[in-house]
């Protein structure tokens, strides 16, 4: 007979979906029992909220010992613990260390885990503190990486790692193609070239601690955000330098002995290369010795656990389908975060990108979505799913992305409108029919908030034409 421990909201995961969704859930359903379980001891605890625009909130993210949520929440208790198995017909969530929680309402927030270029010791990727604390052991007597991809991981290590040679390698024509376009990616450039003096910039306090090292865990903790360098020593043995190879993908990776055995011609940065070790063959035949590789090219959702035997379903990118109240198929089963895909009818000027903003936003709203069906309540969506924002750094910059930045979905219908000074800012607007459909604000623009509104109003903005983004217009006063 098996022991089972009775909560109205069990959550799976302590990363930044779990612990708002726990949150929202103390504030909306104080009464309510909530179990959080969740495979390692820090959880993540969002801090400094300052709201930038109505959809955009910029704030830090913290770890923070399991018991300070049990403190702030007194409904909420955390489990240490993995989950192995749902079973949604039951009601039941199984763990590892054999436990079994029923619940009325269960929110999946299992995050995802970073996708490899190949299963080898000579590669290495980024997701939690444990990963951070490893890369950081690596590259202290490295003198050579090359790092795969080009998104968000990529452009911050290729930024912040000091006295070292790197190869980035992307698949597209230039780099950070993720999240900017062409030319933006021009303007953030010069940046790239310079030695930083800081190795470690200077904070207040450490945002991340390093978890103590979980023998046998098998899924990763929660995911690092912008401050994820901070602390860390990311500094190798060597004079800095960034290569960049374009339209290229990874081809193999090689030991030393292979590429003598297969007489591969290995390309040299320098005068005296050495035996490295580690080559990788690229996908135009160029084959580079390395001391590692960072695989920095995505991330898969963390689905597999709550699969078998139940009716859930994944998307083309793997993650749980949920609909417009993040409902997956499973009666009663919710997923928030980096390990769900909303499958409802999108806002024309929001998608979804595996960002903590969003995390944090959908944790939210599930908790609204899971309180309200137990209550009975009508619950509608959310605001900030009708506009795409973002707001980070790359290469020290401050970056906003709004709508549809890079025009996605516009299958290049569409007009862009570019203020470029060099050092200084960088804004794109993209227009469709005079109307803005998206904008790309690097540098201290202070646009964000008439280019927000601009976007969710649809204001026909043919008659300013390009003097909409000319400097001696002060368009704030027009639009705001
Ligand atoms: C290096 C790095 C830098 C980033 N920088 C930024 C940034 O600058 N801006 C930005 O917006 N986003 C950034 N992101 C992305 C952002 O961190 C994630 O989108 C966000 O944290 C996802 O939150 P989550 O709660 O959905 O998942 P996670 O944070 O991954 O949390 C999942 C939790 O579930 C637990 N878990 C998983 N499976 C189980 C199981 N079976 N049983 C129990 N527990 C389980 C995990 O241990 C973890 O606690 C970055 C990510 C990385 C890796
Ligand atoms: N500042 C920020 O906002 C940051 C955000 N993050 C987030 O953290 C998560 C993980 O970051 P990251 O790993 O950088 O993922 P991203 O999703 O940001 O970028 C992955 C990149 O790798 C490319 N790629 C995919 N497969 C391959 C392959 N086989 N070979 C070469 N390139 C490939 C992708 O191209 P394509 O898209 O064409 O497949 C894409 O350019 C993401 O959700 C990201 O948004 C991380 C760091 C900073």
């Amino acid at each position: 007979m098996e022991d089972i421990e009775n909560y109205t909201y069990v959550i799976v995961g302590g990363g930044i979906a779990g612990v708002t969704c726990a949150e929202h859930l103390y504030i909306l359903h104080p009464e309510a029992k909530t179990v959080v379980i969740t495979a390692t001891s820090l959880i993540k605890a969002v801090t400094n909220v300052l709201p930038l625009t109505k959809t955009l909130d910029a704030f830090d993210v913290e770890e923070r010992p399991a018991e300070e949520l049990e403190n702030n929440c007194p409904n909420v208790t955390v489990v240490r613990d993995t989950v192995v198995r749902l079973h949604a017909e039951k009601q039941h969530v199984y763990t590892s260390a054999g436990r079994v929680f029923s619940y009325e309402k269960l929110c999946i927030c299992s995050g995802a885990s970073p996708k490899l270029v190949e299963n080898s010791p000579h590669v290495v990727c980024i997701r939690d503190t444990e990963s951070a604390q490893q890369f950081q052991s690596r590259i202290k007597d490295a003198k050579r990486i090359l790092i795969v991809g080009n998104g968000g991981i990529a452009t911050e290590m290729v930024y912040e790692v000091t006295g070292i040679q790197i190869i980035w390698a992307i698949k597209d024509k230039y780099t950070t193609a993720n999240f900017v376009d062409a030319g933006a990616a021009e303007f953030l450039r010069p940046e790239l070239d310079k030695e930083k003096t800081e190795s470690i910039t200077p904070v207040k306090r450490r945002k991340y601690i390093v978890d103590k090292i979980e023998g046998g865990r098998t899924v990763p903790g929660g995911a690092l955000g912008p401050d994820w360098h901070t602390g860390l020593e990311l500094k190798g043995c060597h004079q800095r330098k960034v290569f960049i190879e374009t339209e290229v993908e990874l081809k193999t990776i090689l030991e030393p002995a292979a590429v003598k055995q297969y007489g591969k011609t290995v390309t040299k940065l320098n005068s005296e290369e050495e035996d490295w070790p580690v080559y990788v063959e690229l996908t135009n035949g160029t084959v580079y010795g390395c001391d590692f590789i960072v695989s920095a090219i995505g991330v898969t959702p963390n689905v597999s656990v709550f699969l078998p035997g139940n009716k859930l379903t994944v998307g083309d990118d793997g993650g749980l389908l949920v609909d417009d109240k993040m409902r997956t198929l499973e009666k009663d089963v919710f997923a928030a975060g980096d390990v769900c895909t909303p499958n409802w009818q999108l806002a024309p000027h929001w998608f979804q990108m595996r960002l903590w903003t969003q995390a944090r936003q959908m944790g939210s709203y599930a908790a609204k979505c899971m309180w309200s069906s137990l209550a009975q309540e009508e619950v509608y969506m959310d605001f900030c799913f009708e506009l795409f924002s973002h707001a980070t750094k790359f290469f020290g910059n401050k970056v906003i992305l709004l709508g549809l930045f890079n025009g996605q979905g516009l299958d290049r219908k569409y007009e862009v409108l570019l203020r470029y000074t060099k050092g200084l800012e960088y804004i794109k607007c993209v227009m469709v029919d005079g109307r803005m459909q998206g904008a790309v604000l690097i540098g201290e623009t202070d646009m964000e908030e008439t280019f927000e509104n601009l976007i969710l109003n649809q204001m026909d903005l043919s008659e300013y034409g390009e003097d909409l983004l000319n400097p001696d217009v002060d368009i704030e006063d027009y639009f705001d």
